[in-house]
This record gives C-alpha cells, sequence and structure tokens, in this order.
C-alpha cells in the first residue's frame, strides 16, 4: 500500500517511520512512502509557500499555487488515490476508516497543513477533511502519521502471522480486555485464575465480559444497539457487579 504526504517536513514523515513494523513492511515492499514538499513548487526565489491572510488576522496561510502543484505530482504518483486534508474541522477518523482505506489498492495522499492553515481554494483538489480530535496542532504531521499507522496494521503481512487488527478492541466494536502475560504475580496482583485454567471456552467468556464491562464503564456509546443473548446476560452480571 502506498502513502504520499504532501508536507513541508518531509524529514518528520521519514524519521517517523523509520522504526518497528512501519520500517519492516517498508524494507519488505508491504508498504510504500513518498512525501512531495510544496517549497519545491514556490514560485519565488524566496521559495515561500505562505503569506498574509487578506483581511488582516494573525498568522499566515498556505498560498494555493505550491501546494496544489504538489497535489498534482502526488496524484501522479499515486492515481486515483484520494486526497485527504488533514484539519481540526474535518470528519473524525475511526478504526473502522482505517479498516476501508487499508483495502484501497490505489494508495492514500495526505495533505498536512501549516501555519493558519490552507488558503481555501486548495480544497478544490481534496476529496476528504479529517481530524484525528477536537484540538489544534502545530501542523497535519503528526495525524497524518497515526492515520498511516493505524491503516497499516490492516495491511496484510504488516503485523505479521502472531497479531491481527481484526482482533483489535476497537475492531470488535468494544474496548480492549485486559492483558497480562509473566509472572504470575507481580507486587502482589496476580493474574486471574481464568486465564491460567486452560479452558478456552470460560477464557473468551471472561475476556468478552471484561470488554462489555470497560465499554460499560469508559465508553457506553460504544455498546451495540442490540446484543445477543450472551452479551445481555453478561452485561446483567456487569451491572450487578459495579
Ligand atoms: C487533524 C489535524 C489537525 C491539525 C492540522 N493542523 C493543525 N491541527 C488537528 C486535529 N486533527
Amino acid at each position: 500500500m502506498k502513502f504520499i504526504f504532501v508536507t513541508l517536513f518531509p524529514e518528520q514523515i521519514e524519521a517517523a517511520a523509520d522504526h518497528s513494523m512501519l520500517k519492516r513492511a517498508m524494507d519488505t515492499g508491504i508498504l510504500q512512502m513518498e512525501c512531495v514538499n510544496p517549497r519545491d513548487f514556490s514560485l519565488n526565489r524566496h521559495h515561500s509557500v505562505d503569506d498574509a491572510p487578506f483581511g488582516g488576522g494573525v498568522g499566515m496561510v498556505l498560498k494555493p499555487e505550491p501546494v496544489v502543484e504538489a497535489i498534482r505530482v502526488a496524484r501522479a504518483k499515486a492515481p486515483g488515490a484520494p486526497v485527504i486534508a488533514m484539519s481540526p474541522g474535518g470528519c473524525t477518523f475511526k478504526q473502522l476508516l482505517a479498516e476501508e482505506w487499508a483495502k484501497n489498492e490505489k494508495g492514500l495522499i495526505f495533505l498536512c497543513g501549516h501555519y493558519e492553515g490552507f488558503d481555501e481554494r486548495i480544497y478544490h483538489w481534496v476529496d476528504l477533511k479529517i481530524s484525528i480530535g477536537d484540538f489544534v496542532l502545530t501542523g497535519g504531521e503528526l495525524p497524518a502519521l497515526m492515520i498511516m499507522d493505524a491503516v497499516s496494521r490492516f495491511v496484510p503481512g504488516v503485523l505479521g502471522k502472531l497479531a491481527s487488527a481484526e482482533e483489535d478492541s476497537f475492531s470488535s466494536g468494544l474496548l480492549e480486555y485486559p492483558q497480562y502475560t509473566r509472572p504470575v504475580v507481580f507486587e502482589g496482583m496476580e493474574v486471574p485464575e481464568v486465564l491460567r485454567s486452560g479452558n478456552h471456552k470460560l477464557i473468551a467468556r471472561w475476556r468478552r465480559k471484561q470488554a462489555l464491562k470497560v465499554t460499560y464503564l469508559l465508553r457506553p456509546d460504544m455498546l451495540p444497539e442490540e446484543l445477543d443473548k450472551q452479551d445481555k446476560k453478561l452485561l446483567e452480571e456487569i451491572k450487578d457487579e459495579v
């Protein structure tokens, strides 16, 4: 899967992708990543890409010419890939989008802004605005990298054989059940007996109940509208226990 970043700070993007599973996936060719820098398409000898806002106000605005030219170059590198602008005013990114976008064989183009944002006319070349939350950052690179990370986990071969993004909490629609590993006792805290019982049916029931419990307590909005018979029973038990 190909990711193209339109960014004024390619070094930030390259450094972030130079670690762990993303690096291995890049080295094996499962993932490809490329940066296009609008500064390379600036129209003046100062290589400026921003200018003062019409109508006055603080800060600078990204000029349309160098950004749109960079988008055109990015589109040529990934024909048919959607152009996704990172913006606090965009649609909120969710796990379902990560799973969906991982199927996109044409790749993804991330538009990363800075300063006070983009000249509005740039959005004529943008397919979607995406936010990772209700806050403003110094730029769009970190959100784009987070989205690349979340999407990459669904690309076959990235996670390796022992893990599956489909098993993730948000993919199951609930928050994650608690995880434990050795030692059995740590600082007086013992791993739940059921997890050492070898009874896979009981373990699965315990994990589902824990996922329902943590979701019920922390993110009740994520609970399914319709619960099956087992989940209804588990939720009743949880309500009696809390
Ligand atoms: C996506 C982008 C941004 C952002 C882009 N530039 C400043 N903040 C914030 C949240 N989600």
